[in-house]
């Protein structure tokens, strides 16, 4: 266990020289794919964007596109952007959540990558200045429930899509992080009932429990509800609600500032373990076999 923790702590360490973590664009060691796997198409009138996730077949978080997301985050920052939509291209999938790729049999420097950048990501979601509303036009299992629980307003199309943060059904844990992010949506007692069950909600169910919004029956729909929501925010002075947010969100913002070694070397020691990797397996195969 300690020669994963210090194998990871060398390659952060070696690439970054100190315990300061790296920003969410610095890992881009690949050529990106010319192919953008994020649209975003910006509002001339309202100065809203739209970021519609668009790596089929179903938006799996793996380090490019996390990479893109966070790029994209910090561009939208940059030029004051009045709002964030963040939607998928496909009918079906919001988001798959975490590539089980990124993880089965990877290295664990690989899946150190992987996960710093994730958790950047994330915290860049999280504590944006920038209005969030995710728009959800399809199912959003863990990581993809992730996503839209770190956007400030939820919007889903029902009925048939489901939500959830289903990990334990996977045998494996949410971090505490995701659980945050579930506590703030739900409240304690709903979060603790859905993640030792690693349930998935219908549209319906979630939002009985708060982890939506509002629901509505097409794309369309859940675009225009996404820009009413950011517009009430016209007259707020946009300092005074970033700093609210902030603190609204400290519990996760603290805890990645915080914790952020020790949740990546958690990760990979988990990760990495045999029982873990028998479990990706397994997992991958009933995925395969079902889409065959
Ligand atoms: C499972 C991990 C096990 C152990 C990890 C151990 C330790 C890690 C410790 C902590 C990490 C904790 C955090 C985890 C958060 C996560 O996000 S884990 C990922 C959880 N995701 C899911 O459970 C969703 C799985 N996918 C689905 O249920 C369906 O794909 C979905 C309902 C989204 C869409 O269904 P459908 O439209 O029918 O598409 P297919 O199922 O046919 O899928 C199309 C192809 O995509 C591949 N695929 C789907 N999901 C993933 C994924 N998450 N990672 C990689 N690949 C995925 C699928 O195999 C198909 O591939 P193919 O076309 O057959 O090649």
């Amino acid at each position: 266990m300690a020669g994963i923790y210090r194998s990871t702590r060398y390659v952060l360490q070696n690439a970054f020289g100190s315990r300061s973590l790296p920003g969410a664009v610095r890992f881009y060691s690949q050529k990106p794919d010319p192919a953008p796997l994020i649209n975003v198409d910006v509002d001339s009138k309202t100065g809203v964007a739209t970021v519609t996730m668009n790596s089929p077949p179903v938006n799996t978080l793996n380090t490019p596109f996390l990479n893109e997301m966070g790029g994209v985050i910090k561009e939208l920052e940059k030029n004051k952007t009045r709002g964030l939509i963040l939607t998928s291209s496909s009918n079906s999938v919001f988001s798959a959540g975490l590539d089980i790729m990124e993880m089965y049999k990877a290295p664990r420097d690989q899946m150190a990558v992987f996960w710093t950048t994730l958790q950047n990501t994330w915290l860049s979601l999280y504590r944006t200045g920038i209005p969030t509303v995710a728009a959800i036009n399809g199912h959003a299992p863990a990581g993809g429930c992730l996503l839209a629980l770190s956007c400030e307003y939820r919007v889903m199309v029902g009925p048939k899509f489901t939500i959830g943060l289903n990990e334990t059904q996977l045998g494996i844990v949410a971090p505490p992080w995701f659980l945050i992010c579930m506590r703030e949506a739900v409240g304690p007692r709903q979060t603790e009932l859905a993640l030792t069950s690693g349930k998935m909600f219908t549209a319906t169910e979630a939002l009985n429990i708060g982890l939506v919004d509002q629901l509505v029956s097409n794309k369309e729909e859940a675009l225009a509800e996404a820009h009413k929501f950011i517009a009430r925010f016209a007259k707020i002075p946009p300092l005074a609600r970033k700093l609210t947010k902030e603190f609204t969100r400290q519990e996760g913002i603290k805890y990645m500032e915080e914790k952020m070694l020790d949740d990546l070397e958690t990760f990979v020691d988990v990760a990495s373990s045999p029982s873990a990797q028998k479990g990706m397996e397994m997992y991958l195969e009933a995925l395969k076999k079902k889409s065959t």
